[in-house]
């Protein structure tokens, strides 16, 4: 095997020591059994070399009794060392299987709090989610076929690794011999299993294409195609030829098996004359006995058959190893995550405020000054621009507001003018490219992230459905604190949906199809159960991106009761496109081209008669209809929003 091939089977290497870390007394276990079983080949061979050293002396005259006797000691050493190794060898089965699942799940549960916990822009990188995705089918099945090979690996290498001890200290030339055999015969027959296991790969390709001509010349709606273009024979012709390919590719690699089984056996059959060869001239100068010899002999016919049985698992993992180089790799990625960005610049901020020029705060002090988020919520943009990774240009540029505390802003405009990317950064989801975003004066960056978190509630137009319990829909808001029915019961009040209990049968009913009896809920139900989410959380700053898209006009309308009384006291930005419940808001923000185009009231937008007045406008003629229209400019007067 090539270097490039063993260095392949590193990343498996890379992945048991990563299941070693996590959890080292179960992993040190499994392998120590293996190890243990490997050891113990020595003692059984030893005293069956006894027992044959003996019978040879009976058969040279020395009295049975007396051998009889001698023989105990080495018959107990061979009976116990059988039970213990199969003792050894079932406890094994049930490492095993531990092993392998404890290990999958660990696994598993790595990639998920990794792709939980990821900066949300780097979500948005369709490289990163095919990594993710990767990782996610490894971690799966594929891992625990992956286990139960390197199992396979260690429990014969252990043996191998006896073997070679026993007829080593048999002679070290013999030693030498089994492990040139050895290591030829294995490259030998892993390499027919990779060469097979490519030919198959391809012959299932090439087996799509023959069935696909077979259904094709079958089926009766092509039969009268073809007959009348003529085509039948070619088909046909085609398919024999497809055919033909695999069988010849097969019995090419079948010819091809043979010859290297051939080989094989030659080289193994060339060390063990080589070995007897050597034995026969140890024994005729006494310098070995015939115990020694027969040990040896099966010794090496056990050390052949394992070069045989270990090629199937290698070759395996070999063709595995890319997923798991792909597994280990995104275990592996630097979580340059928005906690540990965060306290490096808060350590390098805080090292320019604090110290004199020249000298820096350590990490563990740079920790240590990451700020709460002060109790008004004023939230302020400076100068922010944000640049998708991959894209040339900026959503936003230049992007300068305030919220004030108490105050209810919406922001408003077209498709893709930057509002949903706006309301990622105002909730710190994403870093500014440029610029930076303050709670109360304090950078975001400089604040702890998880008070920040506590800070923040938030809708959002595509909310997640999670198809468990009413209780946990609502209760997701705040898993940490466990909510208790009453704040649960209130929370669903304040989203307009307190008839949601009664109807779903309880607050432990469940909801969707997933399990059985669930109870599905439409679009606009499952959105309130997202903004109830929000309700429950109770933060300084409250959020919704579009929250009204899959609610009908009377549960719009409630919501938007519901919103201005949970609004109250609070910042509150909302995203619409219904200019209906902007008009209502404190400030309405106008984003065009990922710039803030206008700010201001209702009223003095429509006085400017700007971007906002037009669409406005255009909404209002939609409600109102031509006959209605008249050209008229009296938006107030004639709109009913809502
Ligand atoms: N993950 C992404 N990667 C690259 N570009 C993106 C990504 N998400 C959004 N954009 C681009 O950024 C721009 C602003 O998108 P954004 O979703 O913020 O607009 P929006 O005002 O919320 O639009 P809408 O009203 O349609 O929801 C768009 O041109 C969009 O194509």
């Amino acid at each position: 095997m090539s270097n490039h091939s063993l260095s392949k089977l590193k990343h498996v290497a890379r992945l048991i020591f990563r299941i070693w870390q996590a959890m080292p007394m179960l992993t040190t276990g499994w392998l120590g059994i293996p190890l243990l079983l490997g050891a113990l080949v020595i003692p059984a061979y030893g005293a069956q070399k006894q027992l044959v050293d003996l019978f040879v002396e009976g058969a040279a005259g020395r009295a049975w009794g007396e051998l009889a006797g001698l023989a105990l000691p080495a018959l107990a050493m061979f009976t116990g060392v059988a039970l213990l190794r199969a003792a050894l060898a079932a406890w094994q089965n049930i490492w095993d299987t531990k092993l392998r699942d404890r290990a999958s799940i660990h696994i598993q549960t790595e990639v998920h709090q990794r792709a939980v916990s990821v900066p949300l822009a780097r979500m948005d990188d369709p490289a990163y989610y095919d990594r993710l995705q990767r990782a996610e089918s490894v971690a799966g099945e594929e891992l625990l076929g992956v286990l139960q090979n390197a199992i396979a690996c260690v429990r014969l290498l252990c043996e191998l690794g006896g073997l070679v001890a026993v007829v080593t200290f048999a002679h070290p030339a013999i030693g030498a011999i089994l492990a040139v055999v050895f290591a030829v015969s294995f490259a030998i027959r892993l390499e027919s299993d990779l060469v097979k296991r490519r030919l198959n790969r391809d012959l299932t390709a090439s087996g799509r294409q023959s069935d696909y001509l077979r259904d094709t010349v079958l089926e009766p709606r092509t039969v009268r195609d073809m007959r009348l273009s003529g085509s039948t024979d070619y088909l046909i012709g085609k398919w024999s030829e497809v055919m033909g390919r695999s069988l010849s590719l097969r019995m090419n690699a079948n010819r091809r098996e043979i010859r290297h089984g051939m080989i094989v056996s030659a080289v193994q059959i060339a060390g063990l004359l080589a070995a007897m060869m050597w034995m026969a001239l140890q024994l005729q100068s006494g310098g070995m006995t015939a115990g020694t010899m027969v040990v040896v002999f099966q010794a090496m016919r056990r050390a052949h058959s394992i070069s045989g049985r270990m090629a199937w698992p290698v070759g395996k993992m070999y063709i595995q190893s890319a997923k798991i180089h792909d597994l280990v790799e995104f275990l592996q990625e630097p979580l340059d995550g928005v906690e540990s960005e965060t306290e490096v610049e808060v350590g390098a901020r805080a090292g320019e405020r604090r110290h004199p020029a020249g000298t820096s705060i350590s990490p563990a002090e740079s920790a240590l000054v990451r700020q709460q988020p002060g109790t008004a919520g004023r939230i302020g943009l400076e100068g922010v621009s944000y640049t998708y990774g991959g894209a040339s240009e900026p959503v936003l540029r230049d992007i300068r507001l305030t919220l004030e505390p108490g105050e209810t802003v919406a922001l408003v405009g077209e498709n893709g003018a930057g509002k949903s990317t706006l309301v990622n950064i105002l909730l710190g989801l994403y870093r500014p490219s440029a610029g930076r975003v303050t709670w109360d004066g304090v950078d975001y960056a400089e604040l702890d992230p998880a008070r920040l978190r506590d800070c923040i509630s938030a809708a959002f137009q595509d909310f997640v459905r999670f198809e468990t319990t009413l209780r946990d829909n609502v209760g997701f808001g705040r898993p940490e604190a466990r909510a208790a029915d009453q704040a649960i019961r209130r929370a669903l009040e304040r989203s307009g949906a307190a008839g949601m209990e009664a109807a779903a049968g309880g607050l432990d009913a469940r909801l969707g199809l997933v399990s059985e009896g669930g109870r599905e809920l439409s679009g606009g139900q499952w959105q309130r159960l997202a903004i109830a989410r929000a309700a429950l959380r109770d933060a300084q700053l409250l959020v919704l991106d579009e929250p009204t898209a899959a609610l009908d006009p009377q549960h719009e309308t409630e919501l938007y009761r519901s919103f201005r009384a949970l609004a109250q006291g609070r910042t509150a930005l909302f995203v619409s496109h219904r200019l209906g419940w902007a008009r209502f808001a404190d400030r309405i923000v106008v984003l065009q081209g990922g710039r803030i185009a206008e700010e201001g009231t209702h009223e003095t937008l429509l006085a400017a008669d700007g971007a906002y007045a037009a669409m406005f406008r255009a909404q209002a003629a939609w409600y109102r209809g031509p006959e209605e229209d008249g050209g008229t400019t009296k938006h107030d007067a004639v709109y009913s929003p809502l």
